[in-house]
C-alpha cells in the first residue's frame, strides 16, 4: 500500500496552496501553472509572468460580463495579460471592490480557441477554497519538471476532472446530547467529508422514527444572521423558528450546512455587502464577482439524512430549489413546510430580491 497523497489528498492540498498564494501546476495536453489573483502577491507575480509569454486570467463569465471581457469559452473568459500589467491591475480584474471609482480601463483582449479545460479547473479550485474566482494561468513546458524544481503540487487534469464533479462520502464523526432551549432531548451529530471540504452538523431533536417523514430544516450557516443577530437577513428567526417548532412537535432534524453566504464564504460575502452598499441587489453582487446566484450544493443535506437513515421529510423552507435538489437526490418530500418570519425595514429588499430572481415563495 502506497503512501503517496492520493487524487483527493493532493486536491485538497491545491486548494490549500491557492489559499495561501502558492503556485499549483496542472498537467494535461496544455500545461499551466497557476496562481489565485486573490492571494498572488508582489514576489510571486513577477516570476510568474518570466516563465513564459502565454499569461491570461481566468475568470467566470459572470465576472467577464461587469469587465465588459469576451466570455469565448462559454462559461469563462481568459483575458490576456498585456504587457507591463501591473499587480494592482490584475488584481482589480478579479475584485470589484473598485469597479465603479476606478473602472478597468478596456477593451480586454480575450484569447479564443484553443483548450481552457486546466482555466475551467482553475475556476473551480478557486471557488472551492472559497477564493475569488479569478486565476493566472501560464504555460509550462516541461510541468513535471517545473513543478519538482519549485517544490509545487502537480495535479493530473485528467485526474482532477472525474473528482470535481462528484461528491465527497460524508463520516459521522461523533454525536453527543446536546440538551436545548427549545428541547432538552437535543442531540448533535458532526458529518466530515473525506475531501478535506468544511464539516457540516445534524442537531436531532427527540428521536425521530427513521420510517416516517421527519419535520427537516436545510439551514446554510449565516454568521451575521444566525450569530450576531444581523437584520440584513431573515436566517436568525428562521433558525430559531425552525428549532422552536421541531421542540414543539417533539421531534426534528436541523441541518446546519457550513455553507456561509450561499457557499462562497464569508469573505465573498462581506465583499458582496461592499457591493451591496454600493446600490447593488444580493444577486447582482454575487454576479459582479464573479459567483452565480447560489453557489451551494444541496445534495449534502440529502446525503446527511441518508446517512442517519432518514429516506423522507417535511421540509421548512421557502426556497424551491431545496425541495427539487432532495428529490433528485432520493428524499422524497412529503410537504413543504413554509418559514416565513424575520422581515424587517432592513432586509426588505433583500427578500424581494429572492422572490424575484432567485424563485423564493412569498
Ligand atoms: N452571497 C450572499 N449570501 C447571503 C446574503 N445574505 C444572506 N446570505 C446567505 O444566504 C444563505 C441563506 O440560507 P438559507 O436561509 O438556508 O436559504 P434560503 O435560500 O434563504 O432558503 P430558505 O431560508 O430555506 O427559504 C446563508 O448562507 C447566508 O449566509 C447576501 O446578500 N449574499
Ligand atoms: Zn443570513
Amino acid at each position: 500500500m502506497s503512501i503517496k497523497p492520493d487524487i483527493t489528498e493532493l486536491i485538497a492540498r491545491a486548494r490549500s496552496d491557492l489559499r495561501m498564494g502558492v503556485p499549483v501546476v496542472l498537467n494535461g495536453p496544455h500545461p499551466v501553472v497557476i496562481a489565485a489573483l486573490e492571494t498572488l502577491d508582489a514576489k510571486r507575480f513577477p516570476s510568474l509572468l518570466s516563465v513564459g509569454d502565454d499569461t491570461v486570467i481566468a475568470i467566470t463569465a459572470r465576472r467577464a460580463e461587469t469587465l465588459k471581457a469576451r466570455a469565448y469559452d462559454g462559461d469563462l473568459a481568459r483575458v490576456i495579460v498585456p504587457k507591463g500589467a501591473t499587480l494592482s491591475w490584475v488584481h482589480g480584474i478579479a475584485d470589484p471592490a473598485g469597479d465603479l471609482r476606478t473602472p478597468m480601463k478596456g477593451p480586454l483582449n480575450c484569447a479564443r480557441g484553443g483548450d481552457a479545460a486546466a482555466h475551467r479547473v482553475a475556476l473551480t479550485l478557486c471557488k472551492t477554497a472559497r477564493l475569488l474566482p479569478a486565476c493566472l494561468v501560464t504555460a509550462v513546458s516541461d510541468s513535471s519538471e517545473f513543478a519538482r524544481r519549485n517544490g509545487l503540487t502537480l495535479l493530473s487534469l485528467s485526474d482532477v476532472l472525474p473528482h470535481l464533479s462528484t461528491r465527497s462520502p460524508l463520516s459521522d464523526v461523533i454525536s453527543a446530547r446536546l440538551p436545548l432551549e427549545v428541547s432538552e432531548t437535543g442531540r448533535l451529530h458532526v458529518f466530515r467529508p473525506q475531501d478535506g471540504g468544511e464539516e457540516h452538523y445534524a442537531v436531532e431533536i427527540g428521536r425521530p422514527n427513521r420510517s416516517q417523514p421527519v419535520l427537516t430544516r436545510l439551514h446554510s450557516a449565516c454568521f451575521t444572521g444566525d450569530l450576531m443577530g444581523s437584520l440584513k437577513c431573515d436566517c436568525g428567526p428562521q433558525l430559531r423558528a425552525a428549532l422552536a417548532q421541531m421542540g414543539q412537535e417533539g421531534h426534528g432534524i436541523l441541518l446546519y450546512m457550513n455553507q456561509e453566504g450561499r457557499g462562497i464564504g464569508l469573505a465573498n460575502k462581506m465583499r458582496a455587502y461592499s457591493l451591496q452598499d454600493q446600490g447593488f441587489d444580493t444577486v447582482q453582487a454575487n454576479h459582479r464577482l464573479g459567483f452565480e446566484d447560489d453557489e451551494r450544493d444541496f445534495r449534502l443535506g440529502a446525503d446527511i439524512l441518508s446517512a442517519m437513515g432518514f429516506s423522507a421529510v417535511r421540509l421548512l423552507t421557502n426556497n424551491p430549489k431545496k425541495v427539487e435538489m432532495m428529490q433528485s437526490s432520493g428524499i422524497d418530500v412529503v410537504e413543504r413546510v413554509p418559514l416565513k418570519t424575520g422581515g424587517n425595514r432592513h432586509n426588505h429588499a433583500y427578500l424581494a430580491t429572492k422572490a424575484l430572481k432567485s424563485g423564493h415563495l412569498l
